[in-house]
């Protein structure tokens, strides 16, 4: 475990914070929570800035070490600090699978997510049919992926479920209706479960209520 605490600069809503702080939980890692709130342009310092040039949160900082983008923190933690790989294995294939799923949500899934709802959260735009299909498609590709595997990239939860999770709670947080994929929706189920003694409900649904009622505020 590291000499001092690790410091995590975060807001409670924030999707890639929420994945963070649960696998932190995960592995036993106490961390130093930092409150940034973006809204009000606590991440915009020259402190900040000269921290994380790229101004986002979740960054951390451990012992002088400065990390950022949430995928990345997440695996640094297991690397450094696991007690065993299960959350990210060292198996070149099986670790390949959590990378591949990893990069999915970042580019595609999560992407998708962003594209239907930042406009509607933050711009006070109308719902986007056509954005709500491409994330559907997403949808059904994950659905897909989870054939025959209890959780994302195998038979036991890893980084990527835990990275994914956080998209599926905003969608059912915000009303989203992804019963079509039924592999999802078990798979969903099955995730909130092993992450409920790692904080599910206080930190990933949690966060995702105080999105949506970002939501209903238009
Ligand atoms: N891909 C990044 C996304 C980080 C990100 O964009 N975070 C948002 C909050 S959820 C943020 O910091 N927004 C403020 C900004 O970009 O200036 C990650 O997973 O950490």
């Amino acid at each position: 475990m590291p000499t001092q605490p690790i410091k995590l600069y975060y807001l409670p809503p924030s999707p890639p914070c929420r994945s963070v702080m649960m696998t932190a939980r995960a592995l036993g890692i106490d961390l130093e929570l930092v409150l940034t709130n973006i809204m009000e342009g606590q991440h915009k310092t020259p402190e900040y800035i000269k921290m994380n040039p790229q101004h986002t949160i979740p960054t951390m900082d451990d012992n002088g070490f400065i990390l950022w983008e949430s995928r990345a923190i997440m695996s640094y933690f297991v690397n450094a600090y696991g007690r065993d790989d299960s959350l990210y294995p060292r198996n070149p294939r099986q670790r390949a699978l959590v990378d591949q799923r990893l990069n999915f949500d970042l580019g595609t899934l999560y992407k998708r997510y962003m594209d239907l709802y930042v406009p509607m959260l933050f711009k006070g735009e109308a719902y986007n049919d056509e954005a709500a299909e491409k994330l559907n498609e997403a949808l059904d590709w994950l659905n897909i992926m989870l054939g025959g595997r209890a959780f994302v990239a195998g038979d036991n939860l890893t980084i990527a479920d835990i990275s994914i999770v956080v998209t599926l709670s905003n969608l059912e947080a915000f009303g989203f209706d992804y019963s079509a994929h039924e592999n999802v929706v078990k798979w969903f189920e099955r995730t909130k479960k092993t992450l409920e003694p790692y904080g599910y409900a206080e930190i990933d649904q949690g966060g995702a209520h105080i999105l949506a009622s970002f939501l209903k505020k238009e």
